[in-house]
């Protein structure tokens, strides 16, 4: 705890608090995730554990980069990669301040970065379980850099589709979700699905007053249209359509996403970007997203 100097807080969590830090040993700001074990269940402190675990195993560019963790006996710190732009939901209601939508080639941007990160769990077998808007985080000097943080509802496939434990988001829930049905892969493309939407329309899909009436929405309501549906290409709404399909086994998967002829630019153009900052040791743990 030494090597850290608590600068201040940025959001807290269900079972704790995560604060600004001076790490001392990497001379740089970092985020620590403080976890209260107390006040958690023996099942909540495995997660907590688990989520340790996949936060160690991964090494890319658009997801939330771990540093280090420790523990005493009231709580563990997980301490990682500062993202200096806030949340995307931050930055979505930035936007809507200033401007009528965002320019798709923004929207485009951003979600190819995300698929991007998702790609590369899902080859890991990882699933995310809770992308949103407030754990996908922007940072870079022009705030363009994506992040995809918060693993803490993540799990590991042991086999094709599992886990029967569901938290997340109730507007970004999958349908599958929703029936508490096993997760799959597939159920993070439904999420992107989500956060696409929200690009778009600046609203929360799905939304409604009650946990009832949302999933009602996600399972057999109509995606609501908006007006500044207007403002992009007509195959950016169908690839909306296409990752909102309430059967899975039709949903695209990542690899498919970023094959999409409106996708592709924005991954080669990262991936371009990545080789010219020169992050060999991206090679070590990452492959350059490859046409399969
Ligand atoms: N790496 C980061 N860089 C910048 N801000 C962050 C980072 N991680 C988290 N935050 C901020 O802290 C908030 C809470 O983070 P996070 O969702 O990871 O906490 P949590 O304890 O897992 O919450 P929950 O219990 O809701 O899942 C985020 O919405 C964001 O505002």
């Amino acid at each position: 705890m030494d090597s850290y100097n608590i600068v201040g807080v940025l959001g807290r969590g269900a079972f704790g608090v995560i604060e600004l830090v001076r790490d001392f040993n990497l001379k740089k700001l970092a985020v620590m995730k403080t976890v209260h074990i107390k006040s958690m269940s023996t099942e909540n402190v495995k997660e907590a554990i688990k989520e340790i675990q996949i936060l160690q195993m991964l090494n890319h560019p658009n997801i939330i980069r771990y540093y280090n963790s420790f523990q005493n006996e009231q709580s563990f710190h997980i301490i990682m990669e500062y993202a200096i732009h806030g949340t995307l939901e931050n930055f979505v209601n930035k936007c809507s301040l200033t401007s009528n939508y965002i320019a798709q080639n923004c929207v485009l941007n951003i979600l190819s970065q995300l698929t991007m990160a998702v790609d590369y769990i899902h080859k890991m077998k990882i699933i995310h379980s809770d992308i949103n808007p407030m754990n996908i985080l922007l940072t870079g000097s022009q705030g363009t850099v994506v992040k995809l943080g918060d693993f803490g509802s993540s799990h590991i496939l042991t086999s094709d589709k599992i886990i029967g434990e569901n938290c997340c988001t109730p507007c970004y829930m999958s349908p599958e979700q929703c029936f508490g049905k096993p997760l799959r892969l597939k159920s993070d493309i439904w999420q992107i699905g989500c956060v696409l939407y929200y690009l778009i329309t600046e609203k929360h899909p799905f939304y409604a007053e009650s946990l009832a009436d949302t999933i009602s929405n996600i399972v057999e309501g109509v995606l609501s249209v908006s007006e500044k549906m207007n403002f992009y290409d007509s195959d950016v709404i169908r690839l909306l359509h296409e990752l909102l399909n309430r059967d899975p086994t039709v949903r695209p998967n990542a690899s498919a996403i970023l094959s999409n002829p409106y996708i592709l630019p924005y991954v080669l153009n990262s991936n371009c970007q990545w080789f010219k900052s020169g992050r060999k040791s991206l090679t070590k743990n990452y492959q350059m997203f490859s046409l399969t």
